[in-house]
């Protein structure tokens, strides 16, 4: 059985959450600068015109500066948004600079379900996205939801699926030495952290 690897995925979890939710506020604010600084004159953001991003939850390193660059730039941005129906659904939904935005039911703000506004993953150019924990060889640890890995699903069955190009973002502190990837993770082109890129 592989209760061992879940236990010790479990445990990993916990100690690398409680890592970020530990950092002050004023922390927050300086990893929030600084990632911005790694990426917004990079190529990858430069260039892209559709990008998804994320609103920060349970200590996750904040991207809305980069946001409301990509805003002020004339992109489109999007955020993830979860399905009443199935449940295991994640959808991409364009969002724009003062809409209101709802709760989920894990208490995460998301723009309120608009099939028109939506976007399929492929058809975007740059996905941001959360992690708990991160290795320099393009491994993820997600809450654990699946959501990401499901909504990308299709990259493991076309190999040579280009777009959209993936970007971990987190705090430094939630680097691991190496992440053992199951079967559906789909490998990240880098993570980016308030000090570095991996
Ligand atoms: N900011 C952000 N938005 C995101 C994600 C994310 O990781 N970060 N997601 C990435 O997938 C999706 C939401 N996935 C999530 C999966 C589990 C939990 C969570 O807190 N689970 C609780 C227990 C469940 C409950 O409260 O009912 C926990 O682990 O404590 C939260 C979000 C979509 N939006
Ligand atoms: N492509 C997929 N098809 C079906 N189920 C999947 C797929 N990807 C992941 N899952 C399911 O989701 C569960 C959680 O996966 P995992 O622990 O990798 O999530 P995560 O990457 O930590 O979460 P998230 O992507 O939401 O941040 C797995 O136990 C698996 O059953």
């Amino acid at each position: 059985m592989i209760i061992a690897a879940d236990l010790s995925r479990a445990a990993l979890r916990r100690q690398l959450r409680l890592a970020r939710r530990a950092l002050s506020a004023p922390q927050q604010r300086r990893a929030a600068d600084a990632l911005y600084r790694q990426l917004a004159q990079h190529p990858l953001f430069r260039r892209a015109r559709h990008i998804a991003l994320y609103l920060p939850n349970d200590g996750e390193i904040d991207p809305r500066p980069l946001l409301r660059a990509a805003q002020r730039r004339g992109k489109a941005t999007y955020l993830p948004v979860l399905n009443p129906w199935p449940r295991t659904r994640m959808v991409f939904q364009r969002v724009r600079p003062h809409e209101a935005l709802l709760r989920n039911r894990f208490g995460i703000l998301e723009p309120r379900l608009m099939h028109g506004r939506q976007r399929r993953v492929w058809a975007l150019d740059l996905v941001l996205m959360p992690l708990v924990g991160f290795d320099a060889e393009g491994g993820r640890l997600g809450m654990g939801g699946g959501f990401y890995d499901r909504s990308l699903a299709y990259r493991a069955r076309r190999k040579n699926a280009q777009k959209p190009t993936l970007l971990g973002l987190a705090h430094e502190c939630q680097k691991v030495d190496r992440l053992a990837l199951a079967s559906w993770d789909v490998p990240l082109r880098a993570t980016v952290t308030d000090k570095a890129w991996y």
